[in-house]
């Protein structure tokens, strides 16, 4: 089995000299939900956005289904991007268009720039546009506007945007820090499901420990630029808690340990 995703040595150092990573090596395979944690600035935004390219590495490989994303260019870039899906902590919906539109939106990648332009979807596009929405409960909103929707429909609708690219790779960057706990809970239960459903790899970027133990099948601790653990939640240990955060667990704050 090939891995969809893999770091070779990256690393990724900002202008003002701050090693955002530090020769991070690691591949994720098919199936799995990989939660990334660590502390405030140990790099886990730097790791997400590198993947797609919204950062670019400075060091080191990043393939993509076994190809160089780190060094693709134009057509190249743009089949490798849609394999990877993106979630965003402050939803990137286009508020003045309709809940459909922007989940139409998902396949911007696979449309010529003008088609994409115009809003030419086509209807079996939009047929599973619908489809997603009622698998998210949002069959109700098709033609509400995204500004109009609480901030749990919004995440809804960048999950369903995500997954109408029919990604092999799914990236969730703080997906639930803006939500209160119980939309928060629904949030994570429907990528999880949706993604398993799709056998969709996850690369999840959480600040709460327990929320990534919950669901994740692997988790990456990351501190100062640096892999520091690699494991499943049952070897996440008090112990290698504290070695993530670099400080002891009484002292973490609850948003870190709690939903
Ligand atoms: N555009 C930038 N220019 C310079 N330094 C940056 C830039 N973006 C991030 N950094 C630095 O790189 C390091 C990693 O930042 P990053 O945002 O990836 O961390 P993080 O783990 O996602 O943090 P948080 O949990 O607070 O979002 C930090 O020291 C940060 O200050």
């Amino acid at each position: 089995m090939a891995s969809l995703l893999t770091f070779q040595d990256v690393s990724k150092v900002y202008r003002n000299g701050v090693h955002g990573l530090n020769h991070v090596t690691f591949s994720v395979w098919p199936g799995e939900f990989v939660a990334v944690i660590g502390p405030s600035g140990a790099g886990k935004s730097t790791l997400l956005r590198s993947i797609n390219r919204l950062h670019n590495v400075t060091g080191g490989h990043i393939l993509i289904v076994g190809e160089d994303i780190s060094r693709a260019r134009g057509r190249h870039l743009r089949m490798l991007r849609r394999q990877i899906g993106m979630i965003f902590q402050n939803y990137n919906l286009v508020y003045r268009l309709s809940v459909l539109q922007n989940v139409l939106h998902g396949r911007l990648g696979y449309m010529s720039s003008v088609q994409g332009m115009l809003g030419r979807y086509c209807e079996e596009d939009k047929r599973k546009a619908i489809g997603i929405l009622r698998e998210i409960d949002m069959g109700d909103f098709l033609n509400t506007r995204a500004a109009d929707l609480s901030g749990g429909q919004k995440q809804r609708v960048g999950i369903a945007r995500a997954f109408m690219q029919e990604p092999q790779i799914l990236l969730c960057d703080e997906p639930i820090a803006s939500l209160d706990p119980s939309s928060a809970k629904i949030i994570m239960d429907m990528i999880f499901a949706m993604a398993s459903r799709r056998r969709i790899a996850c690369v999840v970027n959480l600040h709460q420990i327990d929320v990534a133990a919950a669901y994740a099948s692997r988790i990456i601790g990351l501190r100062k630029g640096k892999i520091v653990f690699d494991g499943t939640p049952g070897e996440l240990t008090d112990g290698v808690i504290e070695q993530i955060y670099g400080t002891a667990i009484s002292q973490l704050n609850v948003k870190e340990r709690a939903i």
